[in-house]
């Protein structure tokens, strides 16, 4: 076994993780590698079809792989969830706010409606998570706190207000929960992947009044450079080395450092300074 096997196998085994949106994607690439190492897992989706089929691809692990129908934005439901946690396993020592939606439109065009359904998921969820786990993870005695921003908590981009929201708001309150949690056994960790190959922009609320639903898609599909495989385990890997803001994929690399060497001008770097809308409206 290589040296990083080990560090893998000694971090996680036995050990007890919750993860959200496990049906798709991110967090189900996670489910399969923390399940390789011997962890158990509470899973939780609004998809529980999708859910259902990730603990049976799961059954071959000698783990213990519970599933809940949580939708997270359900704030009494993470609390009763928590409990149901407790009672099974008597621990919990990660948790992953991974579960998110994408929502692609305008400012003036969005529905508060689909504002507010995002930032119940994206933002509140991640929080409720937080509040139900955090006193269980305090009492592990190496427990991790895992949410995941975005590369757009870290820059804006037109028709993003509501998903760039969402992940700024992420960002925020991770960090400060980390200077909180700063000396205690609790590290909280801020996930930014750029472009990765899963399903979210498919399952988007796409609005069709300023870009074809079917550009958004092929956009997508020619940027996401990085598999969920490989995101779950640059993850789990910052995880190890204690990392607490974990970078995904170059294209995240890359704008990171573009945002921080030009805070007010990055759009001009990127080529949105004279506004999407105004050159659609020429065309
Ligand atoms: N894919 C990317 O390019 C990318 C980039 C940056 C950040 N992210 C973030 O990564 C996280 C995982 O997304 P993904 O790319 O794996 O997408 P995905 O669509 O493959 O998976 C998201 C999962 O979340 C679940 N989910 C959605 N709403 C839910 C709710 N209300 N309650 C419970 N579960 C719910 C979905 O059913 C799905 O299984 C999200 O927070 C997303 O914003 C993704």
């Amino acid at each position: 076994m290589s040296n990083y096997q080990d560090k893998l196998n000694m971090h996680f085994k036995g050990k007890v993780a919750v993860i959200t949106g496990a049906a798709s994607g991110i967090g189900k690439a996670l489910a399969i590698k923390l399940a390789e190492q011997g962890c158990n897992l509470a899973l939780v989706d609004r998809d529980i079809q999708g859910l259902m089929s990730v603990q049976a691809e799961l059954q071959s692990y000698s783990i213990t792989c519970v599933i809940e129908d949580l939708d997270v934005s359900d704030k009494q439901g993470f609390v009763d969830f928590s409990e149901t946690v407790i009672a099974q396993f008597s621990r919990v020592d990660m948790l992953f706010n991974n579960a998110g939606v994408s929502l692609i439109d305008s400012v003036e065009n969005q529905s508060f409606e689909d504002f507010h359904w995002l930032m119940n998921i994206n933002f509140w969820g991640v929080v409720y998570g937080s509040h139900a786990f955090l006193p269980y993870l305090k009492k592990s005695p190496n427990a991790h706190l895992v949410n995941v921003s975005s590369l757009f908590g870290l820059l804006s981009l037109p028709l993003q207000s509501a998903y760039n929201s969402s992940k700024f708001a992420v960002r925020g309150f991770t960090e400060s929960l980390k200077m909180e949690m700063a000396g205690t056994n609790v590290s909280v960790h801020c996930v930014h992947p750029g472009g990765i190959k899963t399903n979210i922009t498919n399952n988007a609320k796409i609005s069709t009044e300023h870009v074809p639903k079917s550009q958004i898609l092929s956009d997508f599909n020619k940027q996401a450079k990085t598999t969920a495989e490989q995101a779950a385990d640059v993850i789990l890997q910052g995880l190890i080395n204690n990392k607490r803001r974990i970078l995904i994929g170059n294209d995240a690399k890359l704008l990171d450092r573009i945002v921080r060497w030009f805070p007010a001008t990055y759009e001009k770097v990127l080529g949105f300074e004279k506004g999407v809308l105004a050159k659609r409206q020429k065309q």
